[in-house]
């Protein structure tokens, strides 16, 4: 009998929050962790055995392992490479995560260099910055099949999205419904045109809630972007909303939910851009991983932004040397 197994490459913040999403979304009969620190891996993967004996907990095989565990694995998440840090002395920095190009392209490159050895069947979930190019990178260096590796993306961003425009007009971020769209970093934007409220359009908020100040999409776009700094300024990482994201997008691999989310693939002729980029857009996820890539029609500021992003992008995937820029 088929079980469904996880692997998580990765285990420091963000990757052990993704472990114990993972326990207890009672999906997975195995999870292996892998961790370039072995201790890590092993305390990690440990900690979790241990919580499998208390109530409320699937009895899920936990245990650390290596490359090899990819052979027979589902669902692969990386959040392997380091993370940009807080600046104590600082506490309105904005640091971006650009500048882990160097050293995480070539964590990428030694994680799917493990991966590809053992497997091109299980999906691959990209959670490491600079998300855009490292996606890029595992989807075009490794010959993996290009829709079964992908990255978490502006889901994300998309959810703070949603948690901003709900604050302002005082309802459920689930009946918001809209995504950013672009770089997961500085350049990302909302894309106005197309958020509603349960079917009342963007341009019609004035109309239902004449009480309440309109939305600036420079003003919201600024605010989703900060929204990160305001968690890695305050406890100096993030990682329960990029955990979540990750576990959403698993779930919806495992159980071929054809949902539809805004992550991250290289560009196939949307946006006039051929495989010279990776960025996120509205995307159907399944068992197959990117089943469908929905090149929505932007309008002429979300196009702007859309350019500036896809420039911004390039300008890494340039620094990592992947695609057209390779040396
Ligand atoms: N996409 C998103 O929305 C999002 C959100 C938060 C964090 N991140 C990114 O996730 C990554 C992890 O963040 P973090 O806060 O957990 O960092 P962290 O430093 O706490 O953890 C990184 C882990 O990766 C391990 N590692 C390093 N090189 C490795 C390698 N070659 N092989 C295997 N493991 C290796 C480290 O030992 C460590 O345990 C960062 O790149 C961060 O920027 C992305």
């Amino acid at each position: 009998m088929h079980k469904n197994k996880l692997v998580v490459v990765g285990v420091g913040h963000v990757g052990s929050y993704v472990l114990a999403d993972a326990m207890k979304l009672r999906l997975f009969s195995e999870i292996a962790t892998i961790d370039i620190l072995e201790g890590v891996s092993r305390g990690e993967a440990l900690d979790q055995a241990h919580a499998t004996a208390l109530t409320y907990m699937s009895n899920v095989d936990v245990h650390a392992g290596d490359y090899s565990d990819c052979a027979d694995a589902d669902v692969i998440i990386v959040a392997a490479g380091p993370s940009v840090l807080k600046d104590d002395n600082n506490p309105d920095a904005i640091p971006d995560r650009a500048s882990l190009t160097g050293i995480n392209a070539e964590v990428i490159r030694e994680v799917m260099a493990g991966i590809s050895t053992f497997t091109k069947e299980a999906i691959v979930i990209l959670i490491t910055n600079p998300l855009d190019t490292m996606t890029y990178i595992a989807a075009s260096e490794f010959d993996y099949p290009e829709g079964r590796v992908f990255g978490t993306g502006t889901m994300l961003d998309s959810a703070r999205l949603r948690k901003v425009v709900s604050q302002h007009y005082g309802i459920d971020p689930k009946s918001v419904t809209g995504y950013m769209m672009g770089e997961h970093g500085l350049t990302a934007f909302p894309v106005m045109s197309r958020l509603n409220i349960n079917g009342i359009r963007y341009d019609e908020f004035g109309t239902y809630f004449p009480e309440v100040q309109p939305l600036d999409p420079e003003e919201v776009g600024a605010a989703v972007v900060k929204a990160a700094y305001d968690v890695l300024n305050g406890k100096g990482w993030t990682n329960a909303g990029v955990a979540q994201a990750a576990i959403t997008l698993a779930q919806a691999v495992l159980l071929d939910e054809k949902s539809v989310y805004p992550v991250c693939t290289i560009l196939r002729g949307q946006y006039g851009h051929d495989g010279d980029v990776a960025l996120s857009m509205p995307c159907l996820i399944g068992r197959n991983g990117v089943e469908k890539k929905y090149g929505v029609s932007l309008d002429e500021w979300e196009t702007a932004k859309m350019n500036a992003s896809i420039d911004y992008i390039q300008l890494a995937m340039k620094d990592a040397k992947t695609g057209p820029f390779k040396g």
